[in-house]
């Protein structure tokens, strides 16, 4: 009887396997040298975990509460545009999944499923993630359907007032196939996104075009006007933009460097987490997103201050391996791996988890950024 993959990196290679390089390319890649990308998965390497022993641990729960809402496991799928790219059903077989396993879904505004057909297979939180667009007549249009459709939070996105270098892309000239759309934006401010010579990407000439680079802390209060939604600002890396993100109000931070996409050199996710975590109120929920592949990951990021992680590419792995089957295989894994690792560590619950449980990793030298057979 064959095995089905035991880890993240396993369905990495069967994802890899299937995909059309340009799309592989796309999914995987990071801007310029990629030093970011490389350095979000290095620094859990920093860090060692404290086991406490004799604690009773017969009853493990990987649960947690997020504003106001129950998750299953800590963890949400990331907001990524056009999940349709490596799966037809596209953003409603990621919604199913996560329903099923009880993670959040944070939408994209470049979902390539409509906004009502993903909140009719989820199950669980969803949020929809937007772009500050020059149309702001399209950006008000959007708020207004995300609750008219349930979803629960918006997420600003502020790391990309325009989309960062990412070479794989020009040299590909990647383009998204016309018949895979952001169904939730009009035809008209999405046409570039399809369009792209030797040199250039769809994706960047879009955002220089659609893309609002003037936005500011000011801007906040015209979202805030238009919703009574809870505001969440995905792209924080500093303290001193943590503590911004509080004096505005809002409900939640993202620390996130995109997955390494937007600027190369950047912090790594995790390295950022620790002084934003200190900024913070400490009511104000706090969420990591970057390499995020494996429970002991999650565990890390949940004693540095996270209240929850985002996972980005393995979900979009998933979902090209085995639909919605392979999203919750994703979101299966990391269930399975934080629980066994909440069990070894002698912390039954995510809110055991503080900085009692680390200490460096004391041993120096490069490690593969996942080990094992
Ligand atoms: C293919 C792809 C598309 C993405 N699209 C978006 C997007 O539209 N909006 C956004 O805020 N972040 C986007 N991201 C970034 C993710 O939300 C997230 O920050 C990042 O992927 C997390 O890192 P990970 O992939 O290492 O888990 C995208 C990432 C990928 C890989
Ligand atoms: O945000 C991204 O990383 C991304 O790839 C994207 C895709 C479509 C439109 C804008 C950005």
């Amino acid at each position: 009887m064959p095995v089905g993959p035991l880890t993240l990196a396993g369905i990495e290679r069967a994802a890899r396997a299937q995909l059309p390089a340009e799309i592989w390319d796309f999914i995987e890649g990071g801007s310029e040298g990629e030093r970011t990308l490389a350095g979000n998965r290095e620094m859990f390497d920093h860090y060692a975990l404290r086991p406490r022993t004799l604690v009773d641990v017969s009853a493990c729960s990987t649960g947690t509460t997020l504003l106001g809402a129950e998750l299953g496991l800590p963890v949400g799928i990331a907001p990524m545009a056009y999940h349709r790219l490596v799966h037809p059903d596209g953003e409603t077989a990621t919604a199913r999944a996560a329903g099923r396993a009880g993670a959040l879904l944070v939408a994209g505004i470049f979902a390539s499923r409509t906004l009502e057909a993903i909140a009719a297979e989820s199950a669980g939180p969803l949020w929809l993630q937007l772009y500050w667009l020059r149309r702001r007549d399209a950006l008000a249009a959007l708020v207004e359907r995300a609750e008219a459709a349930g979803f629960a939070a918006l997420v600003l996105t502020v790391d990309a007032p325009r989309i960062g270098r990412r070479l794989r892309d020009l040299r590909n000239g990647f383009a998204v196939p016309s018949e895979i759309r952001a169904v939730n934006l009009d035809p008209g401010l999405t046409a570039a996104t399809h369009r792209a010579g030797a040199g250039a990407s769809g994706i960047a000439e879009h955002a220089l075009e659609q893309f609002d680079p003037t936005l500011t802390w000011a801007d906040l209060a015209w979202l805030r006007e238009r919703t009574d939604l809870p505001l969440v600002l995905k792209g924080i890396l500093t303290a001193e933009d943590a503590r911004l993100a509080a004096e505005h109000g809002v409900d939640a931070v993202v620390v996130s460097n995109h997955g390494g996409r937007q600027l190369d050199g950047a912090l790594p996710a995790l390295a950022a987490l620790p002084e934003v975590a200190a900024a913070l109120p400490p009511e104000l929920p706090l969420l990591l997103d970057g390499g995020v592949r494996t429970g002991t990951d999650i565990a890390v990021a949940l004693a540095l201050g996270a209240r929850a992680v985002l996972v980005g590419r393995p979900v979009l792995w998933g979902l090209a391996t085995g639909g919605a089957d392979g999203v919750a295989d994703v979101l299966g894994l990391l269930r399975t791996e934080l629980e066994h690792t909440l069990a070894l560590l002698g912390r039954p619950s995510p809110a055991d988890l503080d900085r009692t449980a680390l200490a460096p990793w004391p041993v120096h030298g490069p490690r593969a950024g996942q080990r094992g057979p």
